[in-house]
């Protein structure tokens, strides 16, 4: 008798950089029991040799996962960010090897919003300085360059998922909000977009990054940008470290050319709390440094743990790749009773025709079809009788262009 169902203690889950257990618990519930999971990433040869043998992946921003790791883990078939950004993943390199990526585009947001708010009033009143300057004794009692919120000024660059978030927390505490962005987007409240950066930078009193990592944000605040500021204004960067030079940062900051500046994300960010942090930046008093923690609060790493874990759960139980970054999306039904067939193809002209042949040919019923594209990749699912499934997943994966041809039962 054809197995119906695959044992599932054999699929390899490895969670790296310290995933929140809700996501265990997801694979566990849904019958996954093989998952190492670790407190830190990897890197180099010994990323490439844990991953060789795994079938999924869960990484947060550190893991680089490059042309050269996708080459090493030829048993992958997915992964899952645990968090917003996905510019750690070669995604093409991904995709050409029929490997689908999921991220949590939401499930943080609220945190960092909520953590850039508290920067921006914790700099108006040069918190930060006086902080440090009580911790080594000194008693800095004065109202000068102390601001209230209420009426400045906030410059959202990238009016995304969290930049529309804090304008809407920003403009409950009295504030005018201001954006850029590369689209139109629709002001939320009385927000206004901006004609250019250059446009927003000549008003905002607080300027805040909420862009993704692509070259063209690459070194977006540089010193030109920076000095375009107004003066005694402020630079809160928690999107990625490549977009502001931080040492034209450090110069405008020592120069007293910005009142301060708020960094989470870095250029060069240590690989675990064990290495040492090394920036411009550092010892200067009116620039808040945390170490990338916009997205670190409980409830955020919760609920990333359960939305990427089910992400994993659902492609891996019966093919649905709702929401991936990288490849076509299917929401399938469940399919029980019958085998289903994932065949992942370039899309090229042609492909389609001959896995219907192939069907034809050897008298092999369809039950379920489904099929999408991306301007590279098609996926087919294909479900049908359990005694067909092993002879068509020969002969589908023969068909010139297939990337992968692999059957759930
Ligand atoms: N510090 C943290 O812990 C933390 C947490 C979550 C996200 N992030 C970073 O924040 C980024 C933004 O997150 P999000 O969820 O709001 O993303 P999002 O995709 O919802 O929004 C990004 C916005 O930036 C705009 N944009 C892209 N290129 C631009 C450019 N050159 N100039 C102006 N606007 C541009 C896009 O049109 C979009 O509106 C993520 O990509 C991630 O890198 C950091
Ligand atoms: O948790 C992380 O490591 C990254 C958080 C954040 O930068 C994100 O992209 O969601």
């Amino acid at each position: 008798m054809t197995k119906t169902s695959l044992d599932k203690s054999k699929i390899k889950f490895l969670l790296l950089e310290g995933i929140h257990p809700s996501a265990l618990k997801v694979l566990h519930d849904a019958g996954y029991t093989n998952v190492e999971a670790l407190s830190g990433a990897l890197e180099g040869e010994e990323l490439k040799r844990k991953i060789a043998d795994v079938h999924f992946v869960g990484i947060r921003s550190r893991t680089q996962l490059t042309e050269e790791v996708f080459a090493a883990a030829q048993k992958l078939v997915a992964v899952g960010c645990f968090c917003i950004g996905t510019n750690q993943v070669n995604l093409n390199a991904a995709r050409e090897r029929g490997v689908v990526v999921f991220n949590a585009p939401y499930s943080n947001t609220r945190s960092v919003a909520e953590l850039v708010l508290a920067e921006a009033i914790l700099l108006l009143r040069g918190v930060p300085a006086k902080n440090a300057a009580a911790h080594r004794g000194g008693w800095l009692k004065s109202a000068e360059n102390a601001y209230e919120i209420r009426g400045k000024t906030l410059g959202i660059v990238g009016y995304g998922s969290i930049g529309t978030q804090l304008s809407v927390l920003a403009e409950s505490l009295g504030m005018q909000v201001v954006f850029h962005d590369v689209a139109t987007k629709l002001p939320l409240g009385n927000a206004r977009q901006a004609a250019s950066l250059d446009d927003l930078l000549a008003q905002a009193d607080i300027v805040t990054l909420h862009v993704p990592e692509l070259p063209s944000t690459h070194g977006m605040m540089g010193a030109r940008e920076i000095a375009a500021m107004k003066p005694g204004s402020i630079l809160i960067n928690a999107s990625r470290g490549t977009v502001v030079d931080i040492d034209a940062l450090a110069s405008a900051l020592r120069e007293g050319k910005l009142l301060g500046a708020a960094i989470d994300v870095f250029p060069v960010e240590p690989k675990s709390n064990k290495d040492e942090f090394s920036s411009p930046l550092r010892g200067l008093d009116n620039a808040i440094l945390t170490p990338h923690i916009g997205g670190s609060t409980m409830e955020a790493q919760a609920n990333i743990g359960l939305e990427v874990a089910e992400k994993l759960v659902k492609y891996s139980d019966n093919g649905t790749t709702t929401s991936a970054v990288n490849f076509p999306e299917v929401a399938l039904p469940a399919h029980p009773g019958k085998n289903r067939i994932l065949h992942v193809h370039h899309n090229v002209p042609g492909v389609l025709s001959a896995i219907n042949l192939v069907f034809a040919e050897n008298g092999i019923n369809i039950a379920g079809q489904y099929l999408r594209t991306d301007e590279k990749v098609g996926y087919v699912v294909i479900d049908l009788d359990v005694e067909s499934s092993a002879l068509a997943v020969e002969k589908l994966s023969q068909i010139p262009g297939t990337i992968r041809c692999r059957v759930l039962f």
